[in-house]
Formats: C-alpha cells, structure tokens, sequence
C-alpha cells in the first residue's frame, strides 16, 4: 500500500514570518501572543531581543514560524553591526516580513528607513504592515494610522491591526500569515514553541530579569552566558535543576548596579528569573549567578565570541 506522504490535507501551508519594526513597537509581545506562551523576551526596555527567537503558530492547516529579530538600528559597535548583518539575513530567508508600527506614535523617519532596508536587502520578499497596541487608542486613529501605513507600503501591501494584550484580531493576523505561506508540510512536531537551544532561552530569561527597571544604557552592555545545566539533583524527592550563569557587564560602576544595594538587586533578579525558568521548565529550579566584568566586551571579537556572538 502506498502511503500518503503528504503529511495531510492538500492545502496545508507552511512558512516563516519575521516581524520588524523599531524598538518598543511590540514585536515580542506579539510574538508571544500569536504562539501562546512565552518564547520571545519582552520588556519596557528598547533593544532588548539580541537572538533570534522563534516561536511556532500551529494550527490544523498550517504552521506558521514566527522569526523574532532584534530592532534594526544603526550600529556604533561591532556588535551593533553584527546585529545589523543576522536582521538582513533574516529579511531575505523568510517567506513573509511584517512591519511592526504602533498605533499610538506617529510614522516617523526610523519607519521609513527600516522600510527603505527591507526594500533594498530584500526587495523580492512579500512585506505586509502591522498596526500594533490598537487598545491604546481610538478607532479612529486605528483607522488614521492604517490609512498612514498603508500609503507608506504601498496600496498592494496587506496592513492589519491588532492588540497582543487584549487579543483583539490576533485570529485575523493568524489568517493573513497563512495566506502569505507557501503550500508544504510541517517543519516542527505538533507542541514545539521554539526551536532555541534551552540555553539561549535561559540566558535570555535571566537577561530580562537582570534589565528590569535600571538604566537606558545598560542593555547592550550585559550578556548572559550559562556556564552549566545540572538535572541531576533532586531536593525533597523532587528533581531540580540547577543552573549556573555568569552576568557580564563592561564596568564595575554597572556591576554595582546589577548587584544592588548588599546583593539585594541580584537576589530579586534571582527570583525572578527562577519564577519564569520554572514555569517554562515544569520543574524547581536553583539559580545560582555571578556578575562579572568583560572590559570593553562590545568591541573586542575575541570576547563578542566567548559571549556567544
Ligand atoms: N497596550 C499595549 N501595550 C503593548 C502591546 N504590545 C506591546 N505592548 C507594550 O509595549 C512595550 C514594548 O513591547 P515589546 O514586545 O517588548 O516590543 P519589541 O518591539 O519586541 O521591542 P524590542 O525588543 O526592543 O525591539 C512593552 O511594554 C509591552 O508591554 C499592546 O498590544 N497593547
């Protein structure tokens, strides 16, 4: 008997998406909407995604996976540039690029040139707009705004709106990403949300904790390496795993700032990035971390590359 190797209904789509777009204008939070559980790092900070992330929408005629890259800007360092070069990368992999704009600011010349961008890596990739955090404001600036991007893509361009935090038209941007997607078979097993070593994710979650509340600069200027993943141990009959990670900053002033007052700070950043590890995981967790300095990490390609860039 011949088997179906088709892997399913006839018109099961599949493909990658990578949403862009300037600091802040929801990308990750969208991300995570769209798949359902946190893969993708959010935070009130700029500049925070340095990885690429990604996240799996499944669905029963489909699977969509979602690239999240970190915000194009212009690059003062060699890691800025590095970032650069893994955006334009990605622009030209994917099946689809959505530029990510806010509904609550106005379109503005980091938009444009962010476009200009697409354009010119990847000028043959399907470029669709997003109208994020929609809940913020009227739907007649909703409708202002979509007019604005729309003439900014161009009219053959699809744009939609959509807010991650109330879910509104989360099922519509799902239907477009589809429609965008080339007809073929899964690539990912049912269930898988991200295809990132655990690693990266842990280090990630730790970074995001790290970078709550503290000051503009800090976060191109910390990185977080896991050093050891121990599953071995057990605590009351329970299994624990155990993480070790090194916290590295450029100068002892940020160090300072990271560890807070008598350890306190590291201690929270501790608790919170256990939190998120064990509910990720599904099973306890002992953190252990250190905070040390790698002087002038950014510009030195010996040490961008023991940090893992
Ligand atoms: N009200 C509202 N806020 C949102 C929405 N989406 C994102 N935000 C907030 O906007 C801020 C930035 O969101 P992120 O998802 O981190 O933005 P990003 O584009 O991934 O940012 P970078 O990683 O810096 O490129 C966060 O404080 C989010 O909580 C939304 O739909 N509605």
């Amino acid at each position: 008997m011949v088997s179906d190797v088709s892997g399913g209904s006839d018109d099961f789509r599949s493909g990658f998406v990578c949403l862009v777009g300037r600091p802040n204008t929801g990308k990750s939070t969208l991300t995570n909407a769209l798949v359902g559980a946190k893969v993708a790092i959010t935070s009130s900070r700029p500049q925070t995604t340095r990885h690429t992330i990604r996240g799996i929408i499944h669905r029963d005629d489909a699977q969509i996976i979602l690239v999240d890259t970190p915000g194009l800007h212009r690059p003062r360092t060699l890691l800025g540039q590095r970032l650069n070069d893994l955006v334009r990368d990605t622009y030209t992999e994917v099946d689809a690029v959505g530029i990510c704009i806010p509904a609550d600011e106005k379109i503005g010349p980091g938009d444009r040139w962010i476009h200009e961008q697409i354009g010119a890596v990847a000028p043959k990739t399907t470029l669709f707009g997003i109208v994020t955090k929609i809940d913020k404001v009227s739907k007649n600036a909703v409708a202002e705004q979509l007019l604005a991007v729309s003439q900014l893509l161009g009219p053959e361009r699809e744009v939609i709106p959509v807010s991650a935090t109330s879910g509104e038209n989360l099922d519509r941007v799902v239907a477009l990403l589809r429609s965008l997607m080339p007809p073929g078979p899964a690539f990912y097993p049912d269930g898988e949300l991200t295809d990132e070593p655990e690693n990266v994710l842990m280090a990630e979650l730790i970074r995001e904790a790290a970078l709550e509340g503290v000051r503009d600069e800090l976060p191109h200027s910390l990185a977080v390496v896991i050093e050891e993943v121990n599953d071995s141990k057990t605590r009351r009959g329970e299994p624990v795993l155990t993480i070790f990670a090194n916290l590295y900053v450029e100068r002892s002033s940020q160090k300072a700032i990271i560890i807070g007052k008598g350890g306190a700070r590291l201690r929270e950043v501790g608790i919170k990035a256990r939190a998120q590890l064990e509910r990720i995981f599904g099973t306890k967790v002992f953190l252990d971390l250190h905070v040390k300095i790698a002087k002038d990490w950014q510009r030195d390609p010996k040490q961008l590359g023991k940090l893992g860039f």
